[in-house]
């Protein structure tokens, strides 16, 4: 197998997570990846169903957003948003996005996340942030969200009115950070049903963001 046909294999493989975590409806979300040492990415085809989706279906692109062979895939409506990120920030290897409800509930509303729980301060380093409202189709949406994340440790931001876009040093990495944005937007919108929430003391989070990437985990 090719390196190629392996990371097509591997981002195809990505999207049940996003069934999984119950992150997506039909077919509202997408996972892309650079491919790496090169200006390309490669990207879910629109529309199809994650039931049906082959590697095949990863379309692969310059960073752009053209395809660069004619596969006979158009690449997802969110391309040239993906392509955008990659274009901007050498550091990643895998963009995602997803209409998660809680998240995009917060969306909606316009309103960050505040940290308010150790997982977030881990995860995210701070408030998960809101990026402007674009139409779909142009990498305007891509510079709302290089343009919000530019200000934040968060690996996720929430698009005005739209949804969760998550970015990573890889496909699984950004993944995972919109896997754990639906799970603190859930706990949190479900926190204020009673109250107020009380951001982490800065220190606090600085400390636990820290912890959470250099003490945690196996080495
Ligand atoms: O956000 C939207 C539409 O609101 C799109 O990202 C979503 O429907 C997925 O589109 P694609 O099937 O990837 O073209």
């Amino acid at each position: 197998m090719t390196d190629l046909q392996d990371l097509r294999t591997r981002v195809c493989a990505l999207h049940t997570e996003l069934t999984r975590w119950d992150l997506v409806a039909w077919t509202s979300g997408n996972v892309s990846a650079r491919v790496p040492g090169t200006d390309r990415m490669v990207i879910k085809a629109s529309g199809v169903s994650y039931d049906d989706l082959v590697p095949e279906h990863m379309v692969e692109c310059d960073l752009h957003g053209r395809p660069v062979h004619d596969s006979g895939h158009s690449p997802s409506s969110d391309t040239a948003a993906h392509a955008y990120v990659y274009r901007a920030l050498p550091g990643i290897g895998g963009v995602v996005h997803t209409h998660s409800p809680y998240a995009t509930a917060w969306a909606a509303r316009g309103e960050p996340i505040p940290c308010a729980v150790t997982a977030m301060a881990d995860e995210f380093g701070g408030d998960i942030p809101v990026g402007p409202f674009s139409r779909i189709g142009d990498d305007s949406i891509g510079r709302g969200i290089v343009a919000t994340l530019e200000h934040h440790r968060s690996p996720a931001v929430l698009m005005a009115h739209h949804g969760v876009f998550t970015v990573g040093a890889t496909a699984k990495d950004a993944v995972k950070a919109a896997v754990m944005c639906e799970d603190v937007a859930r706990t949190l919108h479900l926190a204020r049903q009673n109250g107020p929430l009380e951001r982490l003391p800065q220190e606090d989070i600085d400390a636990l963001h820290d912890r959470y990437r250099n003490v945690y985990g196996q080495k």
